[in-house]
C-alpha cells in the first residue's frame, strides 16, 4: 500500500503529515509512528500529524512524537494544519477543540487556557506550580505550566549555556511527573521578549515548540516578568503569544510545507 504524506515544519520543528480526512489510512500505532519519524531508517521528523474525520470539528488531528508516544497538544503543527487548510477553521484535539485562522503571513491558533493546579499539571504530589521547590543542578524552581501538554519553564540569565541535552532527558523522566513533561529553559529579554530553548517529551531538542512558547509565555506572566503579549524566539525563529482577558492563549507565528511523497507501509509497518 502507498501511503501519501505531506511534509512540513513550524520554525524548523518538522512533521509527516498523513491526511485521513478522506482516504482511509493504515492504523497508526506507535510502531509506526517511531519508524516513519526516524531521521536514519524512516522518513524523519520530529511530530506524526494525523488528520481524521471529525463530528464535533472541520477535522480531528493526533500528535504522535518521534517516540511513537501520543501527545494532546502540539502547538508548531497546529499552525502547519491551519496553513493546510487555508481557511479558518475548528481542530478536534486530545487537548479540545482549537481554532486556527491565516493571520498576515502565518496562522493564529487559539489554544484555550492554561491550567495550574498540581494534579492538571500532572505533578506526582501536592507543590505550589508558581515555584517548584526541586532542582537539577543550576536549574531550580521552574514554573509548572499545562497548555494541553505538561511543560516545566526554568527561567536562567543564559538559556544557551544550558546543557539542555544532558539535563532536558533527566527531568523528562524524573518520578515527580507521572506523565514526563516538557523541558523550557528561558531568559527574559525585556518586557516583551523572552528567548527559549526546549527539550521536547518523547522527541528531544527541537528547533521549536509551539506549546513550550504559550507554556513559558504564561509562566513569565503569571511571574510578573512579561507584558500580557510577547515574542518568544526559540533557535528556528519567533512566535507571537498572547494571553487574553479571557483566559484563552493566542499564538501566532509561520508554518511552512516542504514536499509531498509517498511510501511504502509494508516498509514501516509490521
Ligand atoms: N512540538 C510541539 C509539542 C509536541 C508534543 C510534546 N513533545 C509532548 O509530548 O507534549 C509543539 O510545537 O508544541
Amino acid at each position: 500500500m502507498q501511503v501519501p504524506f505531506i511534509k512540513m515544519h513550524g520554525l524548523g520543528n518538522d512533521f509527516v503529515v498523513l491526511d485521513g480526512r478522506s482516504a482511509a489510512l493504515p492504523t497508526i500505532d506507535a510502531g509506526l509512528a517511531a519508524a516513519l519519524a526516524n531521521r536514519h531508517t524512516g522518513i524523519g521528523c520530529d511530530q506524526l500529524v494525523v488528520l481524521e474525520p471529525s463530528t464535533v470539528a472541520d477535522l480531528r488531528v493526533r500528535f504522535f512524537n518521534a517516540d511513537g508516544t501520543e501527545s494532546p497538544a502540539c502547538g508548531n503543527a497546529t499552525r502547519a494544519v491551519g496553513l493546510l487548510l487555508g481557511t479558518a477553521a475548528t481542530l478536534e484535539t486530545l487537548a479540545g477543540v482549537l481554532h486556527a485562522a491565516p493571520a498576515g503571513d502565518g496562522i493564529a491558533v487559539d489554544m484555550g487556557e492554561p491550567r495550574f493546579a498540581w494534579e492538571q499539571i500532572p505533578l506526582a504530589y501536592a507543590l505550589d506550580t508558581l515555584t517548584l521547590p526541586v532542582g537539577w543542578e543550576d536549574l531550580t524552581q521552574p514554573v509548572a505550566v499545562n497548555v494541553g501538554n505538561p511543560h516545566v519553564i526554568f527561567f536562567v540569565p543564559d538559556c544557551q549555556a544550558v546543557p539542555l541535552d544532558r539535563l532536558g532527558p533527566l527531568i523528562e523522566h524524573d518520578p515527580l511527573f507521572p506523565e514526563r513533561v516538557n523541558v523550557n529553559v528561558a531568559t527574559v529579554e525585556g518586557r516583551s521578549a523572552i528567548r527559549l530553548r526546549v527539550w521536547e517529551r518523547g522527541t528531544g531538542l527541537t528547533l521549536a515548540c509551539g506549546t513550550g512558547a504559550c507554556a513559558t509565555a504564561v509562566g513569565a506572566m503569571r511571574r510578573g516578568l512579561v507584558d500580557r503579549t510577547v515574542r518568544v524566539t526559540l533557535p528556528g525563529g519567533t512566535l507571537t503569544i498572547a494571553w487574553g482577558e479571557d483566559n484563552r492563549i493566542t499564538m501566532t507565528g509561520p508554518a511552512t510545507e516542504s514536499f509531498r511523497g509517498t511510501f511504502e507501509l509494508g516498509r514501516f509497518a509490521a
